[in-house]
């Protein structure tokens, strides 16, 4: 078994869509390369397994909001092969989270991530092995970004190469004041491999992605604001000792979309993510069988009990 995850019910829902929701049913776990392409999740795994170090910390709170930390601080966050397999994993924790509403993803120590650890780079440079990392990357960034929750990269410090390309695998962006994204591929004599560019155009256009990619663009919160890659920009006050943490900042920044019942809120981003990846007559075939997952549900019979329970009282005061 190449792919061992539960298919997501978004889409098991669909059942008579057209070619590219077909597509989609086939990719197991929203992935987008499996056996079929010639590719072993399996055999890369064994691989990345090879490069040790750091680790991938999730943590899932009651709020519903869990924290996925990169953590490898001695090298400035970037992934070993270890991590790699550890994302997969945890990744595959959150697509079986009932309870979740969103996720934060956030590196270790004041910075985000600095990409592949180039060490684990140089000992896979040939090109089958890095042509399967790079699949590999491609399946769980797809997966994440596809996940039945409303995720956050919270960049504080740097976020360079395969670091950058992680921020776009997350709904929203959020800039502590001072770090940075920065796509520096092009120095490296590469492109993005993990899936970063075909998501950036999505995110900021062609021609601005154009830019980013074709100059190494270092973006700050400023402009990445101006561009659309950044939805906030965090501010922490370090002199007061009741400030926020950057974290906190971005728990309440997320709260504003993930208040209400899990259900919903899944609901909520299947539908936008459908709306997002689907032709649009499969995506509207999508949103009714969506729909039809909350519609007669416990938190909409509710709503409406209380609504009637409000006209009742308005009608007798009046
Ligand atoms: C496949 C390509 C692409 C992809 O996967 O899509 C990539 O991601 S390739 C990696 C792209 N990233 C980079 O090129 C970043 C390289 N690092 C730097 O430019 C700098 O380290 C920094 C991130 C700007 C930080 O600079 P500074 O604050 O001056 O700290 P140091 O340079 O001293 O770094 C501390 C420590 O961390 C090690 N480090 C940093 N990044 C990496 C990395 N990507 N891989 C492995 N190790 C990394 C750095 O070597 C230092 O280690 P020590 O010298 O042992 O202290």
């Amino acid at each position: 078994m190449v792919l061992s995850a539960p298919r997501p019910r978004f889409l098991r829902s669909i059942s008579c869509l057209g070619f590219w929701a077909r597509q989609l049913q086939q990719q197991s776990s929203g992935s987008v390369y499996s056996s079929i392409h010639g590719f072993s999740q399996e055999e890369i795994k064994e691989k990345l397994q090879a490069f040790p170090g750091g680790s991938i910390d999730l943590l899932k709170q009651d709020s519903g909001i869990a924290v996925l930390t990169i953590n490898n601080p001695h090298r400035m966050n970037a992934f070993s092969g270890t991590m790699m397999v550890d994302l997969e994993e945890k990744v595959t924790q959150l697509e079986n989270w009932t309870d979740g509403k969103g996720v934060i993803v956030q590196g270790a120590a004041q910075t985000f991530c600095s990409g592949s650890d180039l060490n684990a780079v140089r000992a896979m440079s040939n090109s089958q092995d890095g042509m399967k990392m790079c699949m590999f990357m491609q399946n769980t960034l797809t997966r994440l970004l596809r996940l039945p929750l409303i995720s956050v990269a919270l960049v504080e410090g740097k976020a360079l190469g395969g670091g950058a390309e992680l921020t776009t695998a997350c709904d929203f962006r959020l800039m502590a004041s001072g770090s940075v994204i920065q796509f520096v591929h092009k120095h490296m004599g590469l492109v993005p491999g993990w899936g970063g560019a075909a998501r950036l155009v999505g995110i900021v256009g062609s021609r601005n992605a154009l830019k980013l990619l074709g100059g190494a663009i270092k973006v700050d919160s400023e402009l990445g604001v101006h561009v659309g890659l950044v939805d906030g920009v965090l501010k922490v006050d370090q002199e007061s000792e009741r400030a926020e943490t950057s974290l906190q900042h971005a728990e309440s920044w997320l709260s504003q979309y993930t208040k209400g019942p899990a259900p919903v809120i899944k609901a909520v981003k299947k539908v936008v993510l459908s709306g997002r990846e689907l032709p649009l007559s499969d995506a509207l075939r999508t949103e009714k069988d969506i729909f039809g997952t909350v519609w007669g549900g416990p938190a909409n019979l509710q709503a409406l009990a209380e609504q009637i329970q409000t006209q009742v009282t308005l009608s007798e005061f009046l």
